[in-house]
């Protein structure tokens, strides 16, 4: 269970979230641009300090602003997937998806390079890559380091419609496959009905919804947003 109970003031813009998230399944973050998905997931894997409040991985507090308690976003044991896969160009792919990871044995490596079925790409450079073949990588990579949770903000937005299709499909067999709770910021509500369980709607900083997929897109708010 993430259990988050926060604040944070960015020049004019005011974030508040108080809810807890289920360490269970895909839970989608929807909202338009400037919602404060990023802020959020920025919230959780430590690059950003609250102003207020507490966040606790599974009972471990990540942060707490009364106890002045901050742990660094390196040992959250939280993995994050940004928009552009971010790997070291002079890097081989095998050596993306060990760089930093000390603690994975053979057979974990092989599952995943199974599951993300990247075994073609070990001995390519990221220059010979396609967008979504990187994003597979810096998936990869991020689960080497055998995350508790894994952060996904807007991971199909740089790719083209059949690689946002191949990569949905990855994403959602993470879940299933490896049991790997995730947590994935979208603005686009197709995605959240093909691979979420349960969804948050952000709208200027705040919470407006959050419940099963099925629950939160008959909201009166999402009507209005279609
Ligand atoms: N460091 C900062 N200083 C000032 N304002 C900031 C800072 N970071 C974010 N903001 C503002 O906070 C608001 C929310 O930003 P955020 O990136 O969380 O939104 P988002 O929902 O992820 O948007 P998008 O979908 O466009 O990525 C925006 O208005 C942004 O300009």
């Amino acid at each position: 269970m993430l259990k988050i109970q926060v604040s944070k003031q960015l020049a004019s813009f005011s974030f508040q979230f108080n809810h807890d998230i289920d360490c269970q399944g895909i839970t989608a973050i929807l909202g338009v641009s400037g919602s404060g998905k990023s802020t959020l997931i920025n919230l959780i894997n430590g690059l950003i300090k609250p102003d207020q409040g507490y966040i606790k991985l599974n009972n471990t507090s990540l942060v707490d602003c009364d106890k002045n308690l901050f742990i660094d976003p390196e040992k959250r044991q939280i993995g994050t997937v940004f928009q552009d896969a971010l790997l070291f160009p002079h890097y081989k792919v095998i050596k993306n998806l060990t760089y930093g990871a000390n603690n994975f044995n053979s057979s974990k490596f092989d599952e995943i390079v199974n599951v993300l079925n990247i075994h073609s790409l070990l001995n390519r450079y990221p220059a010979m890559l396609s967008g979504g073949e990187k994003q597979r990588v810096a998936i990869g990579r991020a689960l080497l380091a055998n995350p508790l949770l894994l952060l996904m903000d807007e991971p199909l937005s740089a790719l083209d419609m059949p690689r946002k299709k191949e990569l949905l499909t990855y994403i959602d067999k993470l879940a299933n496959d490896l049991n790997i709770p995730i947590i994935y910021v979208t603005h686009n509500i197709n995605e959240v009905k093909k691979i979420a369980n349960n969804v948050a709607i952000l709208d200027q900083g705040k919470l407006i919804e959050f419940g099963k997929v099925e629950h939160v897109l008959q909201s009166d708010y999402l009507k209005e947003w279609l």
